[in-house]
């Protein structure tokens, strides 16, 4: 390829140097005829040889010849009978390249290749076939050289350098032509002889044309040469001047008004060259301007001009009128707005990089579901989801119709739609979503119904029908919508003060595409909710999302597997069931999220006391950080505040000692925590509890109030720390009265109360007697409390001043000062903490009664001072 390139090149340059020897021939010798000319060289140069010493090469090619009579063998043509030598064509052809040296000073490379040429057409005697033709058509007879018989040419003299072994020399002649060929297209022919021939190849620029960079190089370029060089197609010039050098002389052609405020002058352009030999006038493109305060004054004075003249009409200058707009203003008039456009589109194209799909301002509509590829990202199996047993088994039905839906549909089972796992925050939903993917062995795209949700119109159903067009190109797989209530919500809620017409259109595209699906089409999408009552009713329909799994807190048992599965991470050398139990027994009402955060919370405790591996403590204190929150430090209770708040706690944990139906005490402190907790006493409610007795809720009231009882029973004055354990026995008595029907005077009936409706469900009457059973009931709970704390009034003075010694008292401080409970303990507590060991506060336990908190957790620590 290279050589293909090349040879042009150097075919190019030898036609011109030929070329140039016969013209320069010509000029030499303008009278001989072409073969006279020839035979002239000849004669000087024999004239020459003769007198001139022995050049090198002579010498050379005489021994050369020697060598060739001595040993004929060597001869290339060995065999054959050595050729006739043509002393007289040699000659001429080297007369042709002494020639052809002197017409074009050449480059010492070159030069040597003619020598070589020359030496070894001597060595040999003879010239090559198509050279002797060469020769004698075009030197002895003068026909022109065409460029064809320059190839041939050329050829010859290179096919006879390559039987000679001088590839090299070739090589780097090839080099040279082809530097020289390239200086000859720039323009830039240059001495080539006093250069050094380069070193290596030559250098190959690879340009791309790009014809966007193209344009607008050309028009950056031209707008600066016009800034720069304006006087070089234009010039400004005065009235005066106009009149004295152009138009009095009659130079001019023709005047154009430009935009009323400018005149470009047209000149005789021939009279102008002739009247001003060196004015840029006489180019094609130059004009001069001048310019003109008002068209009727240009006017006026153009005419008396013509007059002084004494021109007549009919030979005036000719005016015309032109409006012309200037195209630089227009283009510099639009460009804020094109900056504008581009960038947005810069920054939209920035911005959607990030997610995945297409990006940009155009791939807004564009689903961001990530998509989880089987083989690398779902590594989740049953085996890490625990304690929810019947979950797992309602969805495995999922994972056998994604593996083998033949089975299904040669039954004619239709196989279901979707399903809607619902539950608190972070007790596992996601994660049995992966796993039924991580089963299946199918791609899994993970959306958040927030992620529909746009500021543009027609964003969220373009997105979802992205996200299913996504789907069914990859079937079989799952497509895991989280908090579907997002865009989920029943329509007829979201009309209640606005509504929501995006999220509806969301919403309806999401129900047309589940019911777009065939029966055959494996595409199975799963929901998570916390808030399954606000979904839209058409979504839960047979056909769409089918299966409804709830998913709840989890119970002991399931709290000991998920323990089990989060400390298999974890090093400790404490028994494992053991340890798994208690921590089930010590965290009720905790997700499963929750629970993985204690594990991770020990981890993090023993690290930073640098300890080998985690121990119960650690565990404890980690149960007790994300139940009551950080220790608080840097608040500091006076000593009279202190005692107001050991005497609190105290009251609380006396009641939770002597009521038969409160739950166990497991720990009092009195170091303030979290957010508003001066102190705390902690219970550990009796199993799983599904039922409560009117007995459980009356003494669980009692002992809330025993703090305020024991303040009154031992101050002067009562405090306001009590106002959440009122609270808490408001809402116990209340949902006494109003939902469990342990009131004889409201009666069975339950009372829903619906914050939003303005009206109560009840007449004023029922809600008097509301009122007043509620009194009832917190009246009699606080006088049990008021006639065991008088009676204990002692115990709870030992109980607080050892609180206040210690800061914090464990149930064996309590079995120390008050001696064993007088009731007999539930077998489990009895198995996890009878031995007494340092017991971890565990959180008080739930209720119906409302003190479940945002997260659905009871998350305020007992009674505050
Ligand atoms: N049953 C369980 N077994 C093991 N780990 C669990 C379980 N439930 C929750 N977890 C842990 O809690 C983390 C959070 O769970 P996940 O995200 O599935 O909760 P979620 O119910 O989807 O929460 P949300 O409703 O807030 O989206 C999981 O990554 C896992 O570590």
């Amino acid at each position: 390829m290279a050589t293909l390139l090349r040879r042009p090149a150097n075919l190019a340059r030898f036609s011109r140097n030929a070329a140039d020897i016969l013209s320069a021939s010509r000029s030499f010798y303008p009278n001989h005829t072409r073969p006279q000319l020839w035979s002239l060289i000849k004669t000087r140069q024999t004239r020459s040889y003769s007198s001139d010493p022995k050049r090198p090469n002579e010498q050379d090619s005489g021994k050369d010849e020697k060598n060739k009579k001595s040993k004929p063998s060597e001869n290339k043509d060995s065999g054959k009978p050595p050729q006739q030598s043509d002393d007289g064509l040699l000659n001429r052809f080297f007369g042709y390249l002494d020639k052809l040296t002197e017409a074009r000073s050449l480059s010492p490379r070159e030069q040597k290749f003619l020598e070589e040429v020359r030496e070894s057409f001597k060595a040999e005697g003879k010239v090559p076939k198509d050279v002797e033709e060469f020769i004698k058509k075009h030197v002895d007879q003068g026909q022109p050289v065409s460029l064809a018989d320059w190839e041939k040419f050329y050829l010859q003299l290179r096919k006879h350098m390559d039987a000679s072994g001088k590839s090299e020399l070739k090589a780097g002649i090839e080099r040279e032509f082809m530097r020289e060929s390239r200086k000859s297209q720039d323009g830039k022919q240059k001495s080539e002889g006093k250069e050094e021939p380069s070193k290596g190849g030559p250098k190959m620029y690879e340009f791309k044309f790009d014809p966007s960079s193209f344009i607008v190089t050309s028009i950056i370029s031209y707008m600066l040469y016009t800034t720069f060089f304006p006087g070089e197609t234009s010039r400004d010039i005065t009235w005066q001047e106009f009149r004295a050098n152009f138009f009095d002389r009659g130079l001019v052609e023709k005047l154009t008004v430009l935009n009323r405020n400018r005149v470009r002058v047209d000149l005789i352009r021939d009279a102008v060259a002739s009247e001003y030999p060196d004015t840029p006038a006489a180019q094609r493109n130059f004009h001069y301007y001048f310019t003109i305060g008002s068209v009727d004054s240009f006017e006026r004075k153009l005419d008396e001009a013509h007059n002084e003249l004494g021109i007549p009409s009919s030979q005036r200058v000719p005016v015309a009128y032109v409006d012309e707009v200037p195209w630089f203003a227009t283009a510099l008039s639009f460009g804020p707005t094109i900056l504008l456009i581009a960038s947005v589109f810069y920054f939209s194209r920035r911005a959607g990089s990030g997610g995945g799909g297409q990006s940009g301002l155009f791939g807004i509509g564009k689903s961001r579901a990530r998509r989880f590829n089987q083989e690398t990202d779902v590594k989740i199996r049953f085996a890490d989801v625990a304690g929810m047993d019947e979950a797992k088994l309602e969805i495995m039905e999922f994972v056998s119709f994604l593996k083998e839906p033949d089975r299904f549909q040669k039954l004619g089972a239709k196989i279901p739609r979707g399903a809607i796992l619902s539950g608190p925050p972070g007790t596992g939903k996601t994660l049995l979503a992966k796993a039924t993917a991580g089963e299946s062995g199918v791609p899994f795209f993970s959306v958040s119904g927030s992620e529909f949700v746009e500021m543009f119109v027609g964003v969220g159903p373009s997105r979802v029908r992205d996200l299913f067009a996504n789907a069914r190109k990859n079937t079989p797989c799952i497509i895991f919508i989280d908090e579907i209530d997002a865009i989920g919500k029943s329509r007829s809620k979201q009309h209640f003060g606005g509504g929501n017409d995006e999220r509806e259109s969301t919403l309806n595209q999401i129900l047309t595409e589940m019911d777009g699906f065939n029966t055959s089409e494996q595409v199975v999408v799963l929901a998570g909710t916390n808030r399954p009552d606000v979904l839209d009713k058409a979504l839960m329909r047979p056909g769409r999302f089918d299966r409804h799994i709830t998913i709840d807190r989890p119970t002991m048992k399931g709290r000991r597997q998920i323990f089990a599965v989060h400390l298999k991470k974890i090093v400790t050398k404490e028994d494992m069931d053991h340890l798994c139990g208690r921590l089930a027994a010590l965290t009720p009402g905790f997700s499963g999220a929750d629970i993985a955060n204690c594990v991770n919370e020990a981890a993090l405790v023993a690290a930073r006391e640098v300890a080998d591996s985690v121990t119960m403590k650690h565990f404890e204190q980690a149960i007790e950080r994300v139940i009551g929150g950080l220790e608080k430090k840097s608040l500091v209770l006076s000593p009279e505040e202190k005692k107001v708040v050991a005497y609190h706690e105290a009251g609380h944990a006396i009641c939770g000692w002597y009521l038969q139906w409160a739950d166990p005490l497991l720990k009092v402190s009195i170091i303030p925590r979290g957010s508003a907790a001066l102190g705390y006493a902690q219970y550990l409610p009796s199993g799983e509890r599904y039922l409560m007795t009117v007995s459980q809720l009356m003494d669980r009231m009692a002992m809330t109030l025993g703090g305020r009882v024991s303040e009154e029973l031992h101050f002067d004055t009562v405090t306001s720390g009590a106002s959440d354990d009122f609270n808490k026995v408001t809402r116990m008595a209340t949902a006494m009265v109003t939902k469990f029907g342990m009131s004889k005077a409201v009666g069975p009936l339950h009372y829903e109360e619906d914050q939003q409706q303005f009206h109560k469900p009840f007449s004023e009457e029922t809600a008097r007697s509301i009122d007043m059973e509620v009194r009832r009931i917190v009246d009699e709970a606080y006088k049990n409390c008021q006639k065991l704390l008088t009676e204990k009034k002692k115990e709870i003075g030992l109980v607080a001043e050892e609180l206040l010694a210690k800061e914090m008292l464990s149930r064996d401080d309590m079995v120390r000062l008050l001696g064993p409970r007088p009731f007999v303990e539930n077998k489990e507590f009895v198995k996890y903490f009878g031995g007494g060991s340092t017991i971890a506060p565990p959180e008080p336990p739930l209720s119906e009664e409302g003190t479940i908190g945002k997260d659905g957790r009871d998350q305020t620590p007992n009674p505050t001072v």
